[in-house]
């Protein structure tokens, strides 16, 4: 199981002020020499965070994996093209949003993602990842695409507001995770996780590959620095690991 730091909001409080810091290729570094094995960008269509001068200096600097999250729109898919991360995630987004609301409506965009979005990827070595909610029909549409990955949108897990809903999200993702494994793809996942959620998540649910935490990694970077909060995030991971392989 892997951390890939999302440092979007690295960016976000850059952009409050103009002043050029704090930079995300920064963040990025310090991520990496922590321990986290990736990091994770998106890049907005209304660029309201990472902008395009931070995905190339990502690409140069960061020595992990790189995660390009990114609605499959034509500019974006061009972009993706030319930076050639080993994987790109593709996410519905709507300007309105705060953060992504939901995974994708997977029989909504099938017919346009085979047509007009894989053949372009499949030209070259970088994974796609389609960002999907918990349940089966959406793994098996992402199956029959071809899709290299899920990444299991965790925001209803995270945002459940009992322990018995909770218990229900966890079970929902646990049965996805197990199909889209035994489907052959590779499992991620992603949103909202953070140090009380997280644990409960990687100790139920099964082969993890690509673990993705940005917001509240980073809020939690402003009291006890980014560095330590990496590690305490990773031993949460490594704690679950040891378990599972003991
Ligand atoms: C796909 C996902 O769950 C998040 O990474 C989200 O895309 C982050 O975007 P924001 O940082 O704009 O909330
Ligand atoms: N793909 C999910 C991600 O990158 C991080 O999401 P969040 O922790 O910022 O909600």
């Amino acid at each position: 199981m892997q951390l890939l730091v999302n440092i979007d909001h690295i960016a976000t409080l850059r952009n409050a002020r103009g002043e050029g810091y704090p930079k995300p290729v920064e963040a990025a570094t310090v991520c990496e020499r922590a321990g986290a094995s990736g990091i994770v960008f998106h890049l907005r269509g209304d660029r309201r965070h990472i902008r395009d001068e931070d995905v190339y200096a990502l690409k140069k600097s960061v020595t992990g994996t790189l995660d390009f999250e990114m609605a499959a729109t034509d500019e974006m898919l061009k972009i993706s093209l030319d930076v050639d991360p080993h994987l790109v995630t593709l996410v519905p987004e709507s300007r309105e949003e705060l953060t992504t609301e939901g995974g994708l409506k997977m029989s909504t965009v099938f017919d346009d993602f085979q047509e007009r979005v894989f053949p372009q990827y499949r030209k070259t070595d970088i994974e796609i990842s389609l960002f999907i909610d918990p349940n089966k029909e959406d793994i098996e549409l992402a199956n029959e695409l071809g899709s290299d990955a899920i990444e299991l949108h965790t925001g209803t897990y995270a945002n459940a507001e009992t322990p018995k809903e909770q218990e229900h999200e966890l079970e929902r993702l646990k049965e996805a995770a197990q199909l889209a494994h035994t489907l052959g793809m590779k499992v991620n996942a992603g949103h909202g996780l953070n140090l009380d959620n997280l644990k409960p998540f990687v100790d139920t649910v099964p082969h993890l590959h690509d673990v993705s935490i940005g917001h509240a990694l980073v809020s939690t970077a402003i009291f006890k620095g980014l560095d330590q909060t990496v590690r305490d995030f990773l031993a949460i991971m490594n704690h679950a690991e040891l378990k599972e392989n003991s």
